[in-house]
């Protein structure tokens, strides 16, 4: 067991370096042109250097000889000149790559992103309820979309000093041998400690994506439109700020530890190769004062020794940051391989067309919950038929919607639609067939007929349509009323939005419900609670008309509107409790009559 602990560190250590490759790989693919420029300018940029000392020995060497021969100044002078010309190939390289970055680093996080809210759409709802996976895709989006190309760019960078150290290692090699070993030698703790210190701030950062995500969240409820009232009302400011300062004071303790500790050890291991750099500088000039090397020599010598060390401790940052990018990486792509469960099922139409739905002994358990939300449900809705569902808080309805839609898939029994387990339906044309309206419909911030036609995305711009469904919604007139009608913007969150009342809002939803007319399944839930009497009565005077060929599921905690539905189901703690129709459930004298009557009791 202390063995199998040794060695993990090590082997997770060796593992995180696989995504370089994917990582250089995703340049690649983002823009061939820019890659191979970016190379090609590394390239440039990584043999000019040596070359640019070699020359100031070239010229260093030649003054001497003009000075001593009287040979003629226009050696030198050459020398000079070709020096700059290197130095502004040199120049123009460098400038080339922070252009050839700028640019590869706006189209690499747009790629990333993309890549990152793709996969977002393949996943199931149970990914985002659970906490876990909801720090993957924080920690994932946070930072990945920067890393890749700060690797590729340390990878291009590595490779520019590594050319230049070779070059040097070559201009170096004819002093001493010794020379170029004790260079590298010196430099290697930093590395180590470099490495050591990455492996750290990144399992900081894993560990802490909860508390980072906390911290999010109180940005939101602090700084969003959605929650200032009730912040504002409550007055939960000082006490959500101070919630906030601490979760950040938290995470700076832990991040100047860090910080702090990683400078004075860099500091310490850095002297260890200015030791080492002085020693051989004294070397060369003794050697030189001896007349050994001649005095171009001993100029390129040391050029070569002080360019050779900086670009060597770069390079050991670079390997230092590679590693660090490599760890952020590996989140990124532990969230892009989360495994979807891919949908099997291709039916598109069912083998008992006239069977409408039936649910037999259904039961299904919240992923990480204990109690089961729903027992054993039977039930059988022919189509056209209106089924209202009754029970109390908690009890299990909105879980029923959601296993009917195939958000969650039942633990036991089946449902069928046109005798078809939903299983086996491909989820596409299942869900062309229902429209839906949620209790926490989302109040989208586009235009009113955008919200409205998002109801079905093929005909989003067609404003016939969001006249019919905006009727059918009974949201016509107060659109009418608004500046622009169906144009207005809605929300506060773009230039010129306006913003409706909770009631108008769900005559949006329902309108948007109704513009799916391809569906032949209708599921409300709770569609009317927001509505006035007056509206809510005339929804359900016409509301037979309107879904005519429709199976309606309807939850609603109004027993005026419960009455119009063909069939009542009363559910209590997942199981249901009564069925039939409003007058069959009054006549029983069970539930369903007693809540009836203390709602009657309450409007007289
Ligand atoms: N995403 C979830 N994860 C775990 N448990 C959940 C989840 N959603 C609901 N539950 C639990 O399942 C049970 C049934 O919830 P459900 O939302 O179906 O009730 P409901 O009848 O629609 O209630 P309401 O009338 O308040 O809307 C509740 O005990 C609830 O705590």
């Amino acid at each position: 067991m202390k063995n199998k602990k040794r060695r993990h560190p090590l082997r997770q250590s060796l593992a995180v370096f696989r995504y370089s490759g994917r990582a250089i790989n995703l340049v690649w693919s983002t823009s061939h042109t820019m890659t191979i420029i970016l190379a090609t300018l590394t390239l440039v940029a990584g043999l000019l250097p040596a070359a640019i000392a070699y020359i100031g020995k070239l010229i260093v060497d030649a003054v001497v000889l003009s000075s001593q021969v009287n040979a003629p100044i226009s050696q030198p002078l050459l020398y000079v000149g070709l020096e700059a010309i290197a130095v502004a190939l040199l120049a123009a390289s460098q400038r080339g790559l922070t252009i050839c970055q700028s640019l590869l680093r706006v189209l690499l996080g747009q790629r990333v992103n993309v890549l990152i809210l793709e996969k977002a759409l393949t996943l199931d709802l149970a990914h985002f309820e659970n906490s876990e996976f909801y720090d993957k895709i924080t920690n994932a989006r946070r930072e990945a979309s920067t890393r890749p190309l700060s690797l590729v760019n340390r990878t291009f960078g590595l490779v520019q000093n590594a050319l230049s150290l070779i070059t040097y290692g070559i201009l170096l090699v004819n002093f001493s041998v010794w020379a170029v070993i004790a260079l590298i030698l010196a430099a290697m703790p930093a590395f180590i400690v470099e490495t050591r210190f990455a492996g750290e701030a990144f399992r900081l950062f894993s560990w802490r994506a909860p508390e980072t995500r906390q911290q999010h969240y109180l940005e939101n409820l602090l700084a969003r439109e959605d929650f200032v009232t009730e912040v504002k009302l409550y007055q939960l400011g000082e006490m959500l700020l101070g919630r906030y300062r601490n979760v950040f004071n938290q995470l700076y303790g832990e991040d100047r530890d860090l910080t702090v500790r990683r400078g004075i050890w860099s500091y310490c291991l850095s002297l260890v190769s200015t030791v080492a750099f002085y020693i051989a500088y004294a070397w060369i000039v003794i050697e030189a004062v001896l007349g050994r090397i001649s005095l171009g020599d001993m100029t390129m010598y040391l050029t070569v020794f002080r360019q050779g060390q900086s670009t060597f401790s770069n390079a050991l940052t670079s390997i230092g940051g590679m590693y660090e990018d490599n760890l952020y990486l590996s989140n990124l792509y532990d969230f892009l391989e989360e495994k979807v469960t891919t949908p099997w099922g291709n039916a598109t139409i069912g083998i008992k067309p006239q069977d409408g739905i039936r649910f037999e002994n259904v039961s299904f358990t919240y992923p990480g919950s204990f109690q089961p939300a729903l027992r054993n449900i039977s039930l059988h809705l022919k189509p056209g038929e209106k089924l209202a569902i009754v029970g109390e808080n908690g009890s299990g309805k909105t879980t029923l919607i959601k296993l009917l839609t195939r958000l969650y898939t039942p633990d036991s029994g089946r449902i069928l639609l046109d005798g078809l387990d939903l299983q086996e339906w491909d989820v596409d044309a299942l869900r062309r067939r229902i429209g839906v309206i949620f209790q926490n419909f989302v109040r989208y911030q586009f235009t009113v007929g955008e919200n409205i036609g998002v109801g079905d995305v093929e005909n989003l711009k067609d404003n016939r349509r969001w006249q019919v469904a905006a009727q059918k919604g009974m949201a016509q007139q107060f659109i009418e009323n608004l500046p622009q009608s169906f144009q207005t913007q809605l929300g506060r969150w773009f230039k010129g939005g306006q913003e409706l009342s909770g009631g108008q809002w769900q005559k949006i939803a329902l309108a948007r419900a109704f513009m799916r007319t391809q569906a032949d399944i209708l599921v409300l839930d709770e569609p009317t609670s927001a509505i006035d009497a007056q509206a809510e009565f005339e929804i359900f005077n016409h509301f037979r008309a309107v879904t005519q060929n429709q199976m309606v599921f309807l939850i609603s905690h109004r027993f005026s509107t419960v009455r119009m539905a063909d069939k009542i189901l009363v559910i209590e703690n997942g199981e249901v409790v009564e069925q039939g129709t409003h007058e069959e459930l009054l006549a029983d004298g069970g539930h369903y009559a007693r809540l009836f009557l203390l709602q009657a009791a309450g409007y007289q």
